[in-house]
């Protein structure tokens, strides 16, 4: 059978699919000097564009090349539908580049056909902190898939980053390339049960009314914890509690300001969510969940057009068990409206699946880096989430 060649993916520094690593460390070493000056080359009739996020017309534009191209489920039931609100938190942490934040367009007409972002992040892999950029967002216009403009977008994403001197990069992906770092399983806790057999998500078991299995997934209306949105005030202590929490794990980013903690858990309205409990003498963060908003939009259901999800994001327990604090969270995501929080079974999450009721998705999520070649990972040895 003709071996799976990947023309593309065969000339980058990255491991090759069936290859067995032993030690950790970049593939290729370049200085700024192999890096190309000038923009990739694009066919004739497109152009480069960076988007600027702090003009709304432009993150607007971000919005909607994703929102009608972005990334649907194996069945093509379901599209996400990343908010504008969360794009402009997702693309601009602490140290971002607006170049960074590239677009092709169409000269004639100036729509916007392609998108790939980079934002700066500091990745611990075993232990050693790296420089890094996450990638995300990448996407073609499905009238223009499959004419290799990905690579070029590729390329391009990894010159401007090369020539900040920045040489790896984290990112993950529902499809297989060369090579996963880690195979993870996402899986699903339902909260609109009913909904969610409306609409296909989920199925009814054969035999089970839906009454019962409305009951089923029951969950209470009050917290068992006195867990509240994270403050300004504790972001010390909650930076210190994470950094700890996160350097046991093989891949991990490591929030090096009170800034970066600050940025990415403050609460915002319909993108983030981080409640915390604090102790009362010491006044320092002991637990965390936090949870970000991913609706979907369900294609072609007449009764339902949106799909409201909670993702896991970064949760510490250590007053509790992280069954008892991710209890907590579904609690506040029935509260919040959501229809079904989702997971990854990274970090310790497999714990806590079959007593929290959820259920295993039907595909995986491969996470990857770039020109830094370490050991397979478990699940469990990641400590990394991508948006
Ligand atoms: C040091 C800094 C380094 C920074 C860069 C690091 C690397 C960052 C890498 C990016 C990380 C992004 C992470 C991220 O955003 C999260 S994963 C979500 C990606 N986006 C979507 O799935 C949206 C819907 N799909 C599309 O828009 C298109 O299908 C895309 C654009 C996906 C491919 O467009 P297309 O019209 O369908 O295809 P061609 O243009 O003809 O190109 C075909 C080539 O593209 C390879 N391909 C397909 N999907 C890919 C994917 N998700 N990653 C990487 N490569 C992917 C494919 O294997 C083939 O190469 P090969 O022939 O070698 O096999
Ligand atoms: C991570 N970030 C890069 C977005 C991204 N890209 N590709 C993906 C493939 C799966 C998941 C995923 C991650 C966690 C999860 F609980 C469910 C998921 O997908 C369900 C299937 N689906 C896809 C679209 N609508 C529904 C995310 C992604």
């Amino acid at each position: 059978k003709k071996p799976r060649g990947h023309e593309f993916w065969d000339t980058q520094p990255v491991p090759k699919i069936d290859d067995k690593i032993v030690e950790s460390g970049p593939i290729e070493n370049k200085t700024l000097e192999d890096v190309r000056k000038e923009p990739l080359t694009l066919p004739p009739a497109f152009e480069w564009i960076e988007l600027d996020c702090n003009k709304s017309d432009e993150l607007k534009e971000i919005y909607t090349l994703l929102y009608e191209n972005y990334v649907e489920d194996d069945d093509n039931m379901f599209r996400f539908d990343y908010s504008p609100e969360f794009l402009k938190w997702a693309l601009q942490p602490p140290g971002f580049l607006k170049e960074w934040h590239i677009g092709v367009r169409v000269v004639e007409s100036k729509k916007l056909v392609g998108f790939i972002s980079g934002i700066p992040a500091t990745i611990r892999v075993e232990g050693k902190p790296i420089t890094m950029v996450e990638i995300n967002f990448l996407c073609v216009h499905k009238k223009l898939r499959e004419k290799r403009l990905a690579p070029v977008l590729i390329k391009e994403v990894t010159r401007r980053v090369n020539l900040r001197n920045i040489w790896q990069a984290a990112y993950t992906a529902g499809v297989v390339l060369p090579k996963p770092v880690a195979i993870c399983k996402y899986w699903h806790r339902s909260i609109k049960q009913q909904k969610l057999v409306e609409v296909g998500f989920s199925a009814l078991p054969p035999k089970m009314s839906m009454a019962s299995m409305v009951k089923l997934y029951r969950i209470n209306d009050e917290m068992k914890h006195p867990l509240r949105p994270l403050t300004k005030e504790d972001v010390p202590s909650f930076r210190a509690l994470l950094d700890e929490y996160l350097s046991k794990y093989k891949i991990a980013p490591e929030f090096a300001t009170d800034e970066d903690v600050w940025h990415w858990f403050e609460t915002r309205k319909d993108v983030i969510t981080c409640y915390v409990k604090v102790d009362e003498t010491t006044k320092k963060v002991t637990d965390a969940f936090s949870f970000y908003n991913l609706p979907s939009t369900i294609i072609g259901n007449a009764k339902h057009n949106t799909l409201k999800a909670a993702f896991s994001f970064y949760n510490v327990a250590t007053t509790m068990s992280l069954t008892e604090l991710v209890g907590d969270a579904l609690v506040a995501a029935k509260k919040m409206d959501y229809d079904v929080y989702n997971c990854l079974d990274v970090f310790e999450n497999s714990t806590f699946f079959k007593d929290l009721k959820f259920a295993i998705g039907d595909g995986d999520l491969q996470y990857y880096l770039y020109n830094y070649s370490t050991p397979t990972k478990k699940s469990s040895e990641i400590g990394l989430v991508l948006l």
